[in-house]
């Protein structure tokens, strides 16, 4: 039978299709998306982008009903009790690297299979995500620390969580991709999602700076990316700037991802707690640092990593910082007074 015109049944066809139109732009808002999509955001954005967008499915004779399968399972595997790593997450970095790919200095720079390994990497990045960070695996001797030996742990078990089901006949979706495009993709995807390890930020930066300083766009404004690695590095780059995009958003959309962040971070400290370990840094519900922790966040990751892809993608991503510098501000002039230590 055909598909609902979204992938997903939806009660309000006209509030779904005045949404969808908003599809491009940098403050979609993603929470009231996973309302109209009934809970199904992750699903729904998937279609919306990769079939009635973009088109990919069909360029790579991909059964749009199989697909959508496999996104329900997916989506069914991020968690919906982690206030912030779920479902909602992975649409919202998939949407936000659909603006960033639909910018015309990266346009017609990557192959379609490029961009449908970085929107796919984007959508199954955290899945089945614990709440819980690297650290705190290790820290614990969690199985999944033991099985990957400590490194990039998460990352790979999102990977390869996304991977097994589509060893599944009724969830396979690329068994129409010829072996080398499905190589590739399977390559690709990898490289993307490894990339969105946090101990992986500073030697990303690094190498995106160097790209940009010899690449320079030049050539009419369009970027011009020669070996495989320039390529990956670039989309590694756009993919893990959306990862960690909250505070380029409108302030609502930023202080909703706050307040989840914050609270899963408190859930782990909880945990910690419990465990008598030493709690995790902004994981102290007791000793709430909010504001200062963005701020820091902000100064030492997020604006120098939007800076140079702003530099990367001029004059595109000014929105992002302009908004980023005015996010700065409301957290900044809202950092508590340190209590006055009386010196005796
Ligand atoms: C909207 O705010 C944010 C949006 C994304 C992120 C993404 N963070 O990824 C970091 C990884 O989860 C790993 N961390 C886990 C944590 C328990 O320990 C850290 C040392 C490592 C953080 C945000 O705010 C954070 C930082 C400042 C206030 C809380
Ligand atoms: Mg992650
Ligand atoms: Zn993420």
């Amino acid at each position: 039978g055909n598909l609902p015109k979204f992938g997903v049944e939806v009660e309000d066809e006209d509030a779904m299709s005045l949404m969808v139109s908003q599809i491009n732009t940098w403050n979609f808002d993603l929470f009231k998306f996973a309302v109209i999509s009934k809970d199904h955001p992750l699903v729904s954005m998937a279609y919306v982008i990769l079939q009635s967008e973009r088109n990919l499915l069909r360029s790579y004779n991909v059964d749009p009903p199989t697909f959508i399968k496999y996104m329900f399972v997916i989506e069914a595997n991020y968690h919906k009790t982690n206030p912030y790593h779920n479902a909602t997450h992975g649409a919202d970095v998939m949407q936000s690297c659909h603006v960033l790919l639909g910018y015309s200095v990266v346009e017609q720079v990557f192959t379609d299979l490029e961009v449908f390994a970085a929107l796919f990497a984007s959508a199954i990045h955290d899945v089945d995500h614990p709440g819980l960070s690297n650290q705190f695996l290790s820290n614990t001797s969690n199985e999944l620390a033991i099985l990957y030996n400590d490194h990039a742990v998460l990352e790979n078990h999102h990977l390869a969580t996304a991977f097994k089901f589509l060893q599944e006949d009724e969830l396979n979706w690329a068994s129409g991709m010829d072996d080398k495009q499905r190589q590739l993709f399977r390559k690709m995807v990898i490289d993307l999602v490894l990339a969105t390890d946090m101990s992986k930020h500073l030697s990303l930066l690094a190498d995106i700076k160097t790209t940009v300083e010899s690449s320079k766009v030049a050539h009419n404004g369009k970027l011009v990316l020669e070996s495989y690695n320039e390529r990956m590095l670039v989309l590694q780059g756009i993919v893990h700037s959306c990862d960690i995009s909250s505070a380029t958003k409108a302030l609502p959309i930023y202080k909703a991802w706050t307040e989840r962040i914050i609270e899963e971070f408190y859930q782990q400290g909880d945990r910690e707690r419990d465990l008598g370990l030493n709690l995790s840094p902004m994981c102290d519900r007791q000793n709430p640092s909010i504001e200062k922790s963005q701020v820091g966040f902000i100064d030492f990751i997020v604006l120098p990593l939007w800076e140079t892809l702003g530099e990367l993608m001029f004059p595109y991503c000014q929105e992002m910082l302009s908004q980023l510098n005015e996010n700065r501000m409301y957290y900044f002039s809202r950092i508590p007074e340190s209590p006055r230590c009386s010196i005796t």
